[in-house]
């Protein structure tokens, strides 16, 4: 995902002035002096999505060179404010799993009933016959097996993995209970756009070794009060890169570790959710230190 810098206009106040009711809410822009060689784009009917001044500091990944014109093609002024969108595309996924697929479903479904501003255009495992290559085959979901297991002829090579995504024209890529480690090859190829779940509160309970019920095991074990999902952009280590969203359950006195492992889950199907739509329309921004924050959707100066 490219932060890409947005030049916001200040422009006329004016009941002419196109204003359309965003997708999520109707916002303004106010625009410094434009200089000469401003091109005007008049803003399009469609979906939108809000462009938001968010803070200075803050550099949105989602932020376009926008400039009104009203529809009387008055200059805009300095000082003045119009209300602007853009139009946000809808995204191509792509999921890999490795086991059942609960979180692949949850994400499948949110855009099958449309809260979700993108597809999942493929499925990708190192175990052809788990639940989530199952649950794709059953709803037309292509399936391709990544990495080439030793002892298997067909399976893909990381470049031919790279090759395949970008013929599907994937923008992003969505681990779900994969269990391999995405080589550096993928993460060149998709950088800031590969998003892994965690099931605990990373840093705390990841790295090598640490998957599925070896987690929960652990944070029992260590008496930890609380627990709960990361997710977080990949790396070309397991479980160190950029966290971008968190929640967090209790841990009782006496759960089991598949009763901690339930409650996690309950969270995580939410929480992915959540964050592919944020996702999906480009509300995700980069702070300058590179920490990557979610832009709310109820206010687009409001970032969590
Ligand atoms: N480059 C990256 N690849 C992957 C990441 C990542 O953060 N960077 N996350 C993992 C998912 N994961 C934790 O969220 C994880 C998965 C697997 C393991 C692990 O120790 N795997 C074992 C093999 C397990 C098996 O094949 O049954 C191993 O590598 O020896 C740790 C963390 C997905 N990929
Ligand atoms: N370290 C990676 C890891 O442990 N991932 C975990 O595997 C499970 C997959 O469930 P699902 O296949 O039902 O989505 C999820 O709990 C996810 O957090």
């Amino acid at each position: 995902m490219e932060a890409q810098q947005i030049l916001p206009r200040f422009c006329p106040k004016s009941s002419l002035a196109p204003s359309v009711t965003i997708v999520k809410q109707s916002f303004s822009l106010m625009c410094p002096p434009l200089p000469s060689s401003s091109s005007y784009a008049s803003v399009q009917s469609g979906a939108f999505r809000a462009i938001s001044i968010a803070r200075k500091e803050v550099c949105s990944s989602s932020w376009r060179r926008v400039c009104c014109s009203s529809s009387s093609g008055a200059e805009p002024k300095e000082g003045h404010e119009v209300r602007a969108q853009v139009t946000v595309r809808r995204k191509k996924l792509a999921v890999f799993v490795s086991g059942g697929g609960s979180n692949f479903k949850s994400i499948h479904e949110a855009s099958k009933r449309g809260s979700l501003h993108g597809d999942v255009l493929v499925l990708v495992t190192n175990k052809s016959e788990c639940g989530g290559a199952e649950y794709a085959r059953n709803n037309g979901i292509p399936v391709i097996l990544f990495p080439k297991a030793k002892d298997e002829s067909n399976g893909l090579s990381p470049s031919d993995v790279v090759d395949t995504l970008r013929k599907f024209e994937v923008d992003f890529i969505l681990l779900a209970g994969y269990l391999k480690l995405i080589p550096a090859e993928l993460i060149r190829a998709y950088e800031k756009s590969i998003l892994n779940i965690h099931p605990s509160l990373l840093p705390a309970f990841g790295g090598m070794g640490y998957y599925g019920m070896k987690v929960h095991k652990a944070v029992i074990a260590s008496g930890a009060r609380f627990s709960g999902p990361t997710i977080h952009f990949v790396d070309e280590h397991y479980d160190t890169g950029r966290i971008l969203a968190q929640r967090v359950v209790p841990v009782l006195a006496n759960d089991t570790a598949e009763e901690l492992a339930a409650r996690v889950l309950n969270e995580e199907h939410q929480l992915y959710v959540e964050v592919v739509e944020a996702v999906c329309e480009e509300r995700v921004v980069w702070r300058k230190d590179g920490v990557p924050l979610i832009q709310t959707k109820e206010n687009p100066n409001e970032f969590r």
